[in-house]
């Protein structure tokens, strides 16, 4: 990789083609000799440059749903394809490389970065895992990623404690977009800010993801801010798909009683600016 993360890569994905599909899609988890079904035969599809939502209550199942599509834990049943190959097939070596081009971040910024590390080796680790790169290549790499998330380069000599919040979080969207993936899978990524903070990575995501041709899988309870940001969403209940469609018409006219609950639940959803 010659120029990392400077200009977009070329995608083989058509806009609008499914980047990510899942079938069947189910978790049953163990605990105390009892069996809980987490995710229950969840569906869905994610267009190249779409940005899908999932929304739902606490303990819904959608982060375990994050955690099956990127493949970090094994689903008692369901196929999972991406970019046209079966990553419910894959293991090893073919898995990792699959997976080079998704990419996770989650809720808590905090404790995704290493506090005895700086930020340059927060950043480094994906390029010496996944990449050639090194010397004064990996340094170009190192600060075109600071550089993308308009930090200063001067950041990769502190330590994750010297940085707010939203810069921490920067931060861990910086490491993730390392490696130009396609699909970002945003795990609540602004729920362990500041209120004031949130609107401004909210703002830069959508900034980002233009910039960089990516495709969101959005997981969130603010729905004001799935409203703004999102094309599709699904309503997650219980492990189960609800409802699921266009942003525009899941809010305009959810049919079901849920998913009606949800939005009234929410006492004004405020347009965010932009
Ligand atoms: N490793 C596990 N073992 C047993 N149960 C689990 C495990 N991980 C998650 N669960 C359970 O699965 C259900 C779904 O959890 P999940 O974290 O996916 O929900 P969520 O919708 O993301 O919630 P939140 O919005 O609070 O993050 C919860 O009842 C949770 O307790």
């Amino acid at each position: 990789m010659s120029s990392p993360v400077t200009t977009p890569s070329t995608k083989p994905n058509t806009i609008g083609d499914p980047i990510l599909s899942a079938t069947g899609l189910t978790k049953v988890f163990v605990s105390g000799g009892k069996e809980f079904r987490a995710v229950d035969d969840v569906s869905l599809s994610v267009n190249a440059g779409d940005v899908l939502g999932i929304v739902g209550e606490s303990g819904s199942g959608k982060s375990t749903v994050a955690r099956l599509v990127m493949r970090l834990i094994e689903p008692t049943a369901g196929r999972i394809m991406f970019e046209g190959g079966d990553l419910t097939a894959k293991s090893g070596e073919e898995l990792r490389r699959m997976r080079r081009h998704m990419q996770i971040v989650f809720q808590n910024p905090h404790s995704a970065l290493d506090p005895r590390h700086t930020i340059h080796s927060a950043l480094a680790e994906p390029f010496l895992i996944q990449s050639k790169l090194r010397g004064i290549e990996l340094e170009r790499g190192i600060d075109a990623l600071l550089d993308i998330v308009s930090l200063p380069k001067a950041f990769k000599y502190r330590y994750p404690h010297e940085l707010s919040g939203g810069q921490k979080q920067r931060i861990c969207i910086a490491r993730a977009v390392a490696l130009e993936p396609r699909l970002l899978v945003l795990d609540e990524p602004t729920s362990a800010l500041d209120v004031s903070v949130q609107a401004q990575i909210i703002t830069f995501l959508q900034e980002l993801r233009q910039r960089l041709n990516l495709t969101y899988l959005f997981i969130s309870h603010n729905l004001a801010v799935v409203r703004h940001i999102c094309d599709h969403v699904i309503v997650m209940n219980q492990g189960k798909v609800l409802e699921h469609g266009t942003t525009e018409a899941v809010f305009a006219h959810p049919q079901n009683d849920y998913t009606r609950q949800l939005i009234d639940s929410v006492p004004r959803l405020p347009r965010l600016a932009g």
